[in-house]
């Protein structure tokens, strides 16, 4: 058997290094085409620009092209490895772009001295692009990264991380509850974890129906409890009145354990104390916080999701970006709100209770796949996705008037071969 580790090595490097490339959508073999595309035919359309930024939607791709922009400051579950080593996720969120929704990306890795150098280096190129996907950019700062700019930007600026996870989360924890005959607004959640995944998760559960005193949320010093004096604002939020300290205590009875955080940081022996049907998201990538054989073994009421493609249950944004991008872009949303975000987590949770297609099958090489405990949430190579999800944020857009252009006549989207309608 190969070893994964260099398969995923080869996978990078072979045959050409890298995992995207550009491609051309005009003639260019004549002189004649030549002189539309450059000097002296490009002059028109920067002259029609120039009078009218609206045109840029016209001559340009920037209606079709978000730029992927991290700092490499959190990069997965890995830490902070700078921004050069953040480009091969960089350029993976643009594979998904393409793959899933038809969205070009390019991914830009800004090494910025402080916050304020980022935002103001995003700030100044984000006119030329049609939505700014943030990524991986590590907490607390990533709050205030992500409030100026969608503040200074007109276009859709959404930090993944935060509300891609959160979406994808929320959905599945509905569904997941739902089949462990409980409810979000009962349920005792353990969150580990207090970086920009996790408290995003959490607000979005809350608007969703969980109880904030029924978290308890912990970061590397323990559970975040209203004693504490070296909480940030952010975490702040989720401080709870209580005597329970540790993992250990907190995850003791608990219904529910989201795991934002770093590898192997919950024990079988923990999983065991957790009450009946326990839903377990262990989200850290690429190792999750318990690894779902070991949680399977620990017992067997539980349910258990991870971040990754080899295992059921995959709770991971790519089910939201592509698709939220899709559905903004195609009505030209001046930004990415609640409402929007709250469609996007209904249309996954909904299609994961509709009958799986033959294609899901034969891409994940099984025979028979149902809405139950190893099957809560959507596939991300199911097609149906393009058409559900987009159509779901673009019709909130629309409802709450962030959208400078009508519902798409080109809706449903059947593939990312029908994107630009036509
Ligand atoms: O890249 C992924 O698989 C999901 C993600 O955004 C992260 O872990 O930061
Ligand atoms: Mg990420």
């Amino acid at each position: 058997m190969t070893d994964p580790k260099q398969a995923a090595l080869d996978y990078h490097s072979h045959p050409i290094p890298g995992k995207l490339s550009i491609e051309l959508t005009k003639p260019t073999t004549s002189a004649k085409h030549l002189a539309l595309a450059y000097s002296p035919g490009v002059a028109e359309p920067c002259r029609e620009i120039a009078k009218d930024p609206e045109n840029a939607y016209l001559y340009t791709g920037k209606g079709n092209l978000v730029a992927v922009i991290s700092d490499g400051t959190a990069i997965l579950g890995l830490g902070n490895l700078g921004p050069l080593a953040s480009k091969p996720v960089m350029e993976g969120k643009g594979v998904l772009f393409k793959k899933f929704a038809g969205i070009n990306s390019v991914d830009i890795e800004v090494d910025a001295e402080s916050p304020q150098a980022f935002i103001d280096t995003v700030a100044r190129i984000a006119d030329t692009w049609g939505g700014i996907n943030l990524e991986d950019i590590k907490a607390p700062e990533c709050f205030e990264i992500e409030r100026a700019l969608v503040e200074r930007c007109s276009i859709p600026v959404f930090h993944d991380d935060q509300h891609g996870t959160a979406i994808v989360t929320a959905a599945g924890m509905l569904n997941a509850l739902d089949i462990a005959g409980k409810s979000l607004d009962s349920a005792r959640i353990v969150c580990l974890g207090a970086g920009a995944a996790a408290i995003a998760c959490m607000k979005l559960l809350v608007a969703c129906g969980a109880r904030a005193e029924n978290i308890f949320m912990l970061d590397r010093k323990g559970v975040i409890h209203s004693g504490r004096e070296d909480l940030n604002q952010y975490k702040a939020m989720f401080a709870t009145e209580t005597e329970r300290r540790t993992l250990d205590d907190a995850i003791d009875g608990a219904d529910v354990f989201v795991g934002l955080s770093g590898p192997n940081l919950l024990s079988p022996e923990q999983l065991k104390t957790m009450a009946p049907n326990p839903v377990v998201f262990a989200c850290s990538n690429p190792d999750p916080e318990i690894h779902p054989t070991d949680a399977k073994a620990a017992r067997d009421d539980v349910i258990i999701a991870t971040g990754r493609s080899d295992f059921p249950n995959q709770v991971n944004n790519v089910l939201g970006f592509p698709f939220i991008f899709r559905g903004a872009l195609d009505v030209r949303a001046t930004g990415i709100n609640e409402e929007m975000k709250v469609a996007a987590v209904h249309a996954l949770k909904d299609l994961a209770r509709e009958p799986v297609t033959e294609e899901v099958l034969k891409a994940y090489d099984i025979d028979h796949l149902e809405f139950g405990r190893g099957y809560i949430i959507p596939t991300p190579l199911d097609s149906r996705l393009l058409d559900r999800v987009s159509s779901a944020v673009a019709q909130a857009a629309v409802d709450t008037g962030v959208a400078r252009k009508p519902y798409p006549a080109h809706y449903p989207l059947t593939s990312v071969d029908g994107v630009y309608g036509g």
